[in-house]
C-alpha cells in the first residue's frame, strides 16, 4: 500500500529531523529534485534543456524558496530563468540570494511585464504555495496563471488545491507533474486534487522514515496481486468461502443477476442466491445455488444484501434475516435506506459481526447527514458511529474502518458511474468477505478491482454494468500480471 500523510505529520517529521539536518539542507534536496524534474519536462516538451526559458511563480513561503533554489540549479544548466515574485518583500531571502547569484532575474509579479514573461516560458514552476495553503488562489496569483500556456511543474502541491482535502474552490494550478517531499499528501489523491496534481513524484529528502503511520493508504496493484484469493492445491468449492446474495425482486431481477455475476467471477468459492429472482438468476448463472428465501439458503460465510430488495416490508424481512445470520455482511443500496429508516433494524445485528456499508452520497446523507467537504473525516466518523466499515462511493472512493484506518481508491475515469455498477461492487465485496479477508481490506480491494474492471471494459467508450462485471477476470489477470 502507498501511504498518504497530512501536512501536520510532515511538519512533525521535519521538526524531528531538524535536530540533525538543518532546514536549508532539506530545502536544498527538495529543490534539486524539482530541478531534475524540470530538466526532464523540458527535454520531453522542448527536446533540450540549455537555451530554454523557465518562469518561477514564487509565493511568500518555503514553497517559493524551493522554486528559487531550483531556479538557481537550472541556471547552471544554461536555462534562462525568471522569478515572478508574488510577495516581493517576503520572498525566501536565502533562496532569492542564491537565485540572483546564479544569474536569475527576479521581478515583481504585479508589474505589466510579468504576464508576458509567464506566457513566453517553456516551463512554469509553481512555488506559489505548498503545505501552508488555505482557500483558493489569491487574485494576483490567479491572474498570472491565466497567461501560462506551458506545462506546469508544481512544487510539493499544485497551488489552489486544499492540501488536506484535495478540494478546489476557485482558481488552481493544473500541473503536468508534481514533485512532493517525504510522502504523498491527501491533496494529491482526494477529489479534484488528484487531477490537478498530474503525475506525482515523491522524493524522500530524508523525511520519509520520520513520517510514522500514514493517515490514509492507497491500494496498489501489488496488494491486489498478493491478496486476491485464488484457489490453491488443497482448495475446494467450500474452502474458498460461500457467498450469500440477497438481492433483487420478481419485478427487478437485474440487481440479483449483477450481484451474482460479480460474486461468481471474483473468486472460485460457491455462490448461493436467495430471493424472488431465483429463476432468472439460475438462467444466467447455472453455477449459483438458488433458493427462494434466506432461511432456505444453507450455510454461507458472508452475505451481500440490498440491491433491488425494495424498502418495503419484504425488503425489511430479508435484511432482518441476513443480519441475524451472524456472518460478515455487505449492506448496500435498499438495505442502507432500510437501516436509515428503521433504527430498530440495527438491534438485529450481532455486535461481533463485521458489516460493510457501501453508500453513495445520497444514501450516506440518509444515514448520517450530508457528506462534508472533508470526505475522509465524514466517512471516518460514520465508520466509528456504526462500528462498521463504511465505503463512500465516488470517483474517489473512501473506505474507513471503525478504528480510523482509511483506504482511498482513485478511479482513472468515471466509467463506473452507470446503473448497476454498485451491484457489481457489492458482489465483489461479498466474495472477498466470504474468503475471510479483513472487511476493511475486502472493501478496499474490491473497490480497486472494480475501478480497474471499469477502465478495462470502457477503453474510452461508455459501458453498462454487465460489461463492467464481464471485465472482472481481465482485471484480476492484470493485477496478477498474467495478461
Ligand atoms: N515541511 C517540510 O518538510 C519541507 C517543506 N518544504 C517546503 O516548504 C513548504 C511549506 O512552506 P511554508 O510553511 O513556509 O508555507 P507555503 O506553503 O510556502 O505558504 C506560504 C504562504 O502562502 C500564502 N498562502 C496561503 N494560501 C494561499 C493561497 N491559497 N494562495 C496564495 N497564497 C497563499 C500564505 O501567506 P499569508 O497568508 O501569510 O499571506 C502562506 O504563509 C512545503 O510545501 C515545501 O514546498 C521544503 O522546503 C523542504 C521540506
Ligand atoms: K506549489
Amino acid at each position: 500500500m502507498r501511504g498518504v500523510w497530512t501536512a501536520d505529520q510532515v511538519r512533525a517529521a521535519e521538526k524531528q529531523l531538524a535536530e540533525r539536518v538543518p532546514e536549508t539542507t532539506l530545502m536544498y534536496r527538495a529543490a534539486f529534485g524539482v530541478a531534475i524534474a524540470a530538466t526532464e519536462l523540458l527535454r520531453e516538451h522542448r527536446g533540450r534543456v540549455s537555451g530554454t526559458r523557465v518562469a518561477l511563480l514564487v509565493g511568500a513561503g518555503n514553497n517559493g524558496g524551493d522554486a528559487l533554489w531550483a531556479g538557481a540549479f537550472l541556471r547552471e544548466r544554461g536555462v534562462r530563468v525568471d522569478a515572478l515574485l508574488l510577495a516581493p518583500d517576503r520572498a525566501h531571502p536565502a533562496g532569492l540570494a542564491a537565485f540572483r547569484a546564479a544569474g536569475g532575474s527576479a521581478l515583481d509579479a504585479s508589474t505589466t511585464t510579468a504576464g508576458s514573461v509567464a506566457a513566453r516560458a517553456d516551463l512554469v514552476i509553481d512555488g506559489i504555495v505548498g503545505l501552508s495553503a488555505h482557500g483558493p488562489l489569491r487574485p494576483s496569483a490567479a491572474a498570472l496563471l491565466e497567461h501560462v500556456t506551458a506545462p506546469i511543474l508544481a512544487v510539493d502541491l499544485p497551488s489552489g488545491v486544499d492540501p488536506a482535502t484535495g478540494e478546489v474552490t476557485g482558481a488552481a494550478v493544473s500541473a503536468a507533474r508534481t514533485v512532493t517531499f517525504g510522502g504523498l499528501k491527501p491533496g494529491h489523491v482526494l477529489g479534484a486534487g488528484a487531477d490537478h496534481s498530474g503525475h506525482v513524484e515523491v522524493l524522500d529528502i530524508g523525511l520519509t522514515a520520520a513520517l510514522g503511520e500514514p493517515d490514509l493508504s492507497l491500494v496498489d496493484a501489488s496488494d491486489l496481486a498478493r491478496a486476491w484469493p485464488v484457489p490453491g492445491p488443497d482448495d475446494d468449492k467450500y474452502s474458498q468461502g460461500v457467498v450469500g446474495v440477497a438481492a433483487g425482486s420478481a419485478v427487478y431481477p437485474g440487481a440479483a443477476v449483477l450481484v451474482t455475476s460479480a460474486a461468481v467471477r471474483a473468486t472460485s468459492g460457491m455462490v448461493r442466491y436467495a430471493g424472488p429472482a431465483a429463476d432468472v438468476v439460475r438462467d444466467h448463472w447455472p453455477e449459483a445455488i438458488v433458493t427462494g428465501t434466506v432461511a432456505d439458503a444453507g450455510r454461507v460465510q458472508s452475505w451481500t444484501v440490498g440491491p433491488g430488495i425494495g424498502t418495503g416490508d419484504s425488503g425489511r424481512d430479508v435484511l432482518r434475516q441476513v443480519l441475524r445470520a451472524g456472518v460478515p455482511t455487505c449492506v448496500d443500496a435498499d438495505a442502507i435506506t432500510l437501516l436509515a429508516q428503521n433504527e430498530n433494524l440495527w438491534d438485529e445485528r450481532d455486535p461481533d459481526t463485521p458489516l460493510v456499508l457501501t453508500p453513495h452520497a445520497g444514501e450516506f446523507a440518509r444515514l448520517v447527514g450530508p457528506v462534508r467537504a472533508d470526505r475522509v473525516a465524514s466517512v471516518r466518523r460514520a465508520a466509528a458511529t456504526f462500528d462498521a466499515v463504511v465505503l463512500l462511493k465516488g470517483k474517489t472512493t473512501v473506505i474507513a474502518a471503525p478504528d480510523g484506518r482509511v483506504l482511498v481508491d482513485q478511479a482513472r475515469g468515471s466509467w463506473a458511474a452507470t446503473a448497476g455498477s454498485g451491484d457489481v461492487l457489492s458482489g465483489l465485496i461479498g466474495a472477498l468477505l466470504a474468503s475471510g479477508l479483513d472487511p476493511w481490506l475486502a472493501a478496499g480491494y474490491a473497490a480497486a478491482m472494480h475501478s480497474s474492471a471499469a477502465e478495462l471494459a470502457a477503453r474510452g467508450a461508455p459501458i453498462g454494468a454487465s460489461a463492467l462485471s464481464a471485465a472482472i477476470p481481465a482485471a484480476i489477470r492484470r493485477a496478477r500480471r498474467l495478461d
